[in-house]
């Protein structure tokens, strides 16, 4: 089973302007709110590619049957720790005129010492051997930097494998436990390791990042493409050029795709396709919206990629 775990969730509200006027009164000419947060929107890509999986996590007390109900209307099943306070709402800008997207991520309800104990209990509870756990995003308020670590220490013992997709010191603390996959994007990547621009320079971290104990890692450099780095090779793809409505979840989608890839044993190659294919049918849609399938195939037959080492 793949499961996801989210600490820190979120409401993404969407509000599309023509432009954003600082210091003065903005009218949107559209907003939209959908359930969102890291790995949340693997679970939501999960379902779109005909997959299953089990939200784990966090969720405020407060707003928690706003939540739920959407997880449910998506047939995506779940098992929440509620704390006190609500989920966040997340503020996703997108200015039509230039096409500039702007992220307001807040920060969240904080969680007790309490709250982290029923969390690891959980699961302990639920985690097998052969098992996917996607660990992703940002931590609330009381939740210790090391707990990506202690999170993928736990997993590794039972032999579930673990795919890491976080920031900071959340992030540099966690790879220190070698999850079997990291998925940065570059500027995740930018904040804990110094390179140079150049895509060779950018594989060569990746190469890095095997050396110190993952065994795959996928570095996403939004607009100018992907690598997928293993022990014995790296994959570049290009990126795909189409009409962007929403950047938000693109990275999401791509930890899904390679989720489930790792799920049913696929290829590299196959699972960087269907990771890359994922991310872009992501884009087309508005808002946090999940990838239609029949974009993906379709983006799956275009996608060119190319051995890089
Ligand atoms: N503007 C874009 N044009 C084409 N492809 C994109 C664009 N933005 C994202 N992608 C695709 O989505 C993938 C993930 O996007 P990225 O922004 O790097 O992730 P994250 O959401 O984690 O920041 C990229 O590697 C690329 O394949
Ligand atoms: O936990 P963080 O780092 O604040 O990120 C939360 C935000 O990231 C998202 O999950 C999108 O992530 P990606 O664009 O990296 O795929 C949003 O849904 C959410 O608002």
């Amino acid at each position: 089973m793949i499961y996801t775990v989210t600490l820190n969730p979120a409401f993404d509200m969407t509000v599309y302007l023509d432009e954003l006027v600082k210091g003065d009164v903005n009218r949107s000419i559209k907003s939209l709110i959908d359930i969102g947060g890291k790995g949340i929107n693997v679970s939501k890509v999960i379902k779109s590619i005909g997959g299953e999986s089990i939200a784990l996590g966090f969720l405020g007390q407060e707003n928690r049957g706003n939540f739920t109900k959407q997880l449910d209307r998506l047939g995506i099943k779940h098992d929440f720790i509620y704390v006190e306070g609500e989920t966040r709402t997340n503020i996703k800008l997108v200015e039509n005129k230039f096409d500039i997207f702007t992220d307001i991520n807040q920060k969240g309800f904080g969680i007790t010492i309490e709250n982290i104990d029923k969390l690891f209990e959980k699961i302990k509870y639920y985690a097998r051997q052969g098992d996917i756990f996607v660990l992703s995003g940002s931590l609330p308020e009381g939740a210790d930097n090391n707990i990506y670590f202690e999170l993928i220490k736990l997993l590794k013992n039972i032999g579930a494998i673990t795919i890491l997709d976080a920031d900071g010191e959340a992030l540099k603390n966690g790879l220190l436990a070698k999850p079997d996959i990291v998925k940065p994007n570059i500027n995740e990547l930018r904040m804990i390791m110094d390179f140079k621009d150049d895509l060779n320079s950018i594989a060569s971290v990746g190469k890095e990042l095997i050396s110190q104990g993952t065994e795959k890692a996928v570095i996403s450099m939004g607009g100018n493409g992907a690598f997928y780095v293993t022990r014995d090779k790296i994959l570049y793809a290009y990126p795909e050029r189409v009409e962007v409505k929403s950047t938000v979840g693109a990275g999401d989608a791509m930890v899904a795709a390679i989720a489930f890839g790792e799920s049913k044993n696929m290829e590299d190659e196959e699972v960087f396709r269907l990771a890359v294919s994922s991310a872009t049918a992501s884009i087309i849609e508005e808002g946090t919206k999940s990838p239609k399938l029949e974009n993906i195939n379709k983006l799956m037959k275009k996608i060119k990629i190319e051995r890089w080492m």
